[in-house]
């Protein structure tokens, strides 16, 4: 037996082999002292060799689920190693074999994978050799994932630069790695696997090398597709892309067992295709983890109403991957704007009765995967029956024309529903080994082996009653144990009457047991008609899973719909609940929004505080390129920038956006540098951390994005982080020119905006009430008066005696301040640019305050404002213009 483990284990040398026996799943040698150390089980012993103790430790068959789904948390892969041979005719040890191996990135058990997760495996290749990095400026990598249970195979090839992006943006639970690949690849991907968490961690594999083959990548595409050339996908060109496919194919069907046959599509991905979310922007945006990693207050798990974990998924994908074109959002809205419209005879909208009708819908997708893996279980195929109805319901009543493409889709494989129908009991056993499974009427061998098994109570009452009579034996009894089967009993003082064809079983003290040929031939039937109704039923079930193969496509696109339906109708759910309104899309670079609100603030206000949030409109084009914000800490500064970025967000996936009205010129990418939390784990400090996030910005960022920066520079002295703060803003400003935020407590930089022509000041809006500050958390044009720093010190809880000290301190700063001209000439050009714009018009004081007054008066909302706050506008603007 150890000899038959030793070769199985060999084949699987990286992974935990759990070997069947018996009732257990045990595991020997390096893997029993690892699952005893990561599952907390006893480590046992078991015969010798070499004179040494075997460690073993094993886990109840029962309970394997528990077991796995722990180790794949851990990031292992275990190996499920089953008894395949016969017991009762084998010589030795039970024929065994490798039936599957579970790892993290080929999961579709639901047991195993959470609803609204998606097990991605990514097999990354590189361009080997010096000439091929060389020529194209550095490594390049080819990327090819999947996730088992959507059957699509994504190819992408991408520059070393870009490949950061591309993991954040692929999500991988595990990648598949060459044993050549460089140690810079191996050590950027060690780096993501510890990472861990909701940040993304992923197990690592190495494969040979050899299986990262560009031909047989490209012919294996070939073969899943069904056709002579990629090229009408426009995936011929990509060799590296190939290589990974090599990989990535041949570990899909190493880990199954088998070929994976539901992998029929393939999807080219271009970077410039989504709209760039770095892992950062993800992260600081809270969209589907918060800053501590938790899954709620999100972006996601406020959007999330869906009834369906195909519909969260969709929403997930669409949240996290926003294309920049317009189309898809545009459809989007239309369907969402339909939904929203009331039914004909106004009972309810839209959107409530298809949540209605979707409610219980099982998780197509998943169950189309697994019945292409074989694996799918019989509750699961009988769920599968009842969500195809409801969809064919759906499909088949009349619809709005809007929704039509959707519900469409929706139409199921009429003969699937016949089939499953016909083949299945409606409540069947868990697992087929158990039987009860398939329905009666289905197949006459089956219903006659499970006669035979019903029948036996009234065969054997009949032939005791026969026998008693025949034989003139009144206690004469039938029966039945284990060890000898079945019996006639009768007692010693019957005995003469025992006719000559009954044949001695057994003696007892007292009676005599005995058997009669007709006995024998039912004992026969009967034993064996329990175990042959099993072995029928498994072979039945096969059957079924093979004949619903040819459908699992249509069983894919029926999911896809389902998901799409679900995912809309929570976006118009959303929209009605939370009074969200359509943004629309324009072609000129601009980001108007008016009265827009934080959503996920805007709902936890309401839920603690009862308070209402404050909304604020953004105007940006191409004349206001820049806001820089001040205004005091607690003020409303991050809240208002994140909230831009999400409603862009919000906008470009195609959903209604918290806000009064919204347009959207075109978006490449969001870019944020919020907050700064020492990164210990790469030995990076706050400051080092916030100069590498706001470099990375500078270097990717382009006219289209939309840039965060919230009190950048502040992790140095003084006047480094001053100047490093204006030289990022004006770098922003001249050369990228992209649409940024930039939220400061350094009032200096609100001098910033008489150099920078497309810059303007805003504030959030503070108001004193004696010793007590009163946060407005309204923005509004021009700087803020002061920072309020000791106010909210105070509000904290600060002790009277400290704050009555920095009081003090800081009027005796004041005092010693500079004047003013000394702080613009901090952001005054260089010596070089200085002489360049002396020779043109120089900026006078003069003209700085002009250009600032212009500025407000660009973002002023006249119609918004009441005729107090007009008078104290023009003061204000008169008061800025004085000599
Ligand atoms: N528009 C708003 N309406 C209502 N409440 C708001 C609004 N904006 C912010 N708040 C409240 O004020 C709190 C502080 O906001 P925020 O963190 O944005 O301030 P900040 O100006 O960035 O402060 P700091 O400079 O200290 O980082 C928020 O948690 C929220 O409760």
């Amino acid at each position: 037996m150890m000899a038959q483990y030793l070769s199985l284990k060999a084949q699987h040398p990286h992974t935990l082999l759990f070997y069947r026996m018996g009732d257990f799943y045990e595991m020997f040698y390096e893997d029993a002292h690892k699952a005893a150390r990561l599952l907390n089980i006893t480590l046992t012993q078991r015969g010798q060799s070499a004179g040494q103790p075997i460690p073993m430790a094993g886990v109840p068959f029962h309970s394997v689920e528990t077991y796995l789904a722990r180790l794949i948390k851990l990031g292992e892969s275990v190996a499920i190693c089953e008894q395949v041979g016969d017991p009762a005719a084998s010589k030795g040890p039970v024929e065994r074999k490798v039936v599957r191996v579970v790892t993290p990135g080929t999961l579709t058990d639901s047991a195993l994978l959470p609803d609204k997760h998606e097990a991605v495996l990514l097999a990354i290749s590189e361009a080997s050799g010096a000439r091929a990095r060389s020529q194209a400026g550095g490594a390049q990598y080819g990327l090819a994932w999947m996730s088992l249970t959507q059957g699509i195979v994504h190819l992408a090839q991408c520059p070393a630069a870009a490949l950061d992006a591309w993991l954040e943006r692929i999500g991988a639970a595990e990648v598949l790695l060459s044993a050549g690949a460089s140690s810079a690849l191996e050590e950027a991907l060690r780096q993501r696997q510890q990472a861990g968490g909701g940040a993304g961690g992923c197990a690592l594999q190495t494969v040979p090398a050899w299986q990262f083959d560009a031909t047989l990548g490209a012919n294996k595409l070939k073969e899943l597709l069904q056709a002579a050339s990629l090229q009408a996908w426009s995936a011929e060109a990509l060799p590296l892309a190939h290589a990974a496919s090599a990989a990535l194919l041949h570990y899909a069907a190493h880990t199954q067992g088998r070929e994976v046959p539901h992998l029929q599509r393939i999807s080219v991905e271009r970077d410039d295709a989504v709209i760039h979310l770095p892992a950062t922007t993800r992260r600081n945006l809270e969209l589907v983890h918060t800053l501590r990693g938790e899954a709620g207050p999100t972006l996601l798990s406020l959007l999330d109403s869906c009834v369906t974990s195909l519909g969260s998924r969709q929403l997930k994908a669409w949240l996290l991957n926003p294309p920049r074109a317009r189309d898809a959002a545009v459809q989007r809205l239309a369907h969402i704007g339909a939904l929203r419209q009331w039914q004909g005879d106004g009972a309810q909208a839209l959107w409530q009765h298809y949540r209605q009708q979707l409610q219980g819908v099982a998780d197509v997708e998943r169950i189309g995967a697994r019945i292409a893996l074989e694996q799918a279980r019989p509750r699961e195929l009988v769920a599968l029956k009842h969500t195809l109805r409801q969809a064919q319901a759906l499909a088949e009543a009349s619809g709005h024309a809007a929704l039509q493409d959707v519900l469409q889709a929706l139409t199921p494989p009429g003969e699937v529903i016949a089939l499953l129908q016909q083949a299945l009991l409606e409540e069947p056993a868990a697992l087929v080994r158990d039987g009860n499974v398939i329905a009666r009427g289905f197949d006459a061998t089956l219903d006659e082996l499970r006669d035979i098994q019903n029948n036996a109570d009234g065969f054997l009452l009949a032939l005791e009653a026969r026998e008693r009579e025949r034989t003139g034996i009144a206690n004469l009894r039938v029966q039945y144990n284990k060890v000898h089967g079945f019996y006639i009993e009768v007692t010693q003082a019957q005995l003469e009457k025992v006719p000559t064809e009954y044949k001695r079983r057994q003696t007892l003290k007292n009676a005599e047991r005995f058997i009669t040929p007709e006995l024998k031939a039912f004992e026969d039937k009967a034993l064996s008609a329990q175990e042959r109704a099993l072995a029928r039923e498994k072979w039945l079930y096969q059957q079924l899973l093979a004949q619903l193969q040819p459908h699992v496509p249509a069983l894919q696109r029926v999911a896809a719909a389902l998901a799409q339906l679900d995912a809309l109708s929570a976006l118009a759910e959303r929209s009605v609940t939370l009074n969200w309104c359509a943004p629309q899309f324009a072609i000129e670079p601009c980001i108007d929004i008016e009265q827009g609100r934080h959503p996920v603030v805007e709902m936890r206000l309401a839920e603690t505080t009862q308070a209402a949030f404050i909304a604020n409109d953004t105007r940006m084009g191409g004349r206001t390129r820049m806001q820089i914000i001040t205004g005091p800490n607690m003020g409303g500064k991050s809240t208002y920038m994140r909230q831009v970025a999400l409603i862009v967000l919000l906008a470009s996936m195609g959903s209604y956006v918290p806000a009064q009205s919204c347009r959207l010129g075109p978006i490449d990418a969001i870019h944020t540098r919020i907050g700064a939390a020492d990164d210990l784990a790469n030995a990076q400090s706050t400051f080092m951390l916030e100069m590498t996030e706001a470099a990375q910005i500078l270097h990717s960022a382009t006219a289209h994005s939309l840039v965060l920066m919230d009190e950048i520079g502040r992790g140095t002295s003084t006047y480094d982080g001053l100047a490093l703060a204006g030289s990022i803003a004006s770098h922003l400003h001249d050369k990228t020119r992209a649409f940024t935020l930039f939220a400061t407590h350094y009032f200096e930089l609100t001098e910033l905006p008489a150099q920078l022509p497309h810059a303007v000041n805003m504030h959030v809006a503070a108001a004193e009430s004696g010793s007590r500050i009163v946060f407005l958390h309204e923005l509004q044009p021009g700087p803020a008066s002061r920072s309020y720093g000791i106010h909210v010190a105070k509000l904290a809880g600060m002790p009277a005696a400290l704050l009555h000290q920095a009081r003090a301190t800081l009027e005796r700063l004041q005092a010693q301040q500079q004047p003013q001209q000394a702080q613009a000439d901090l952001f005054s050009p260089p010596p070089a640019a200085l002489e360049a714009a002396e020779a043109g018009s120089a900026g006078s004081a003069q003209d700085a305050a002009a250009t600032q007054a212009l500025a407000q008066l660009q973002t002023l909302d006249v119609d918004a404002l009441t005729p107090r706050q007009a008078l104290e506008q023009l003061y204000a603007l008169k008061e800025l213009l004085a000599p």
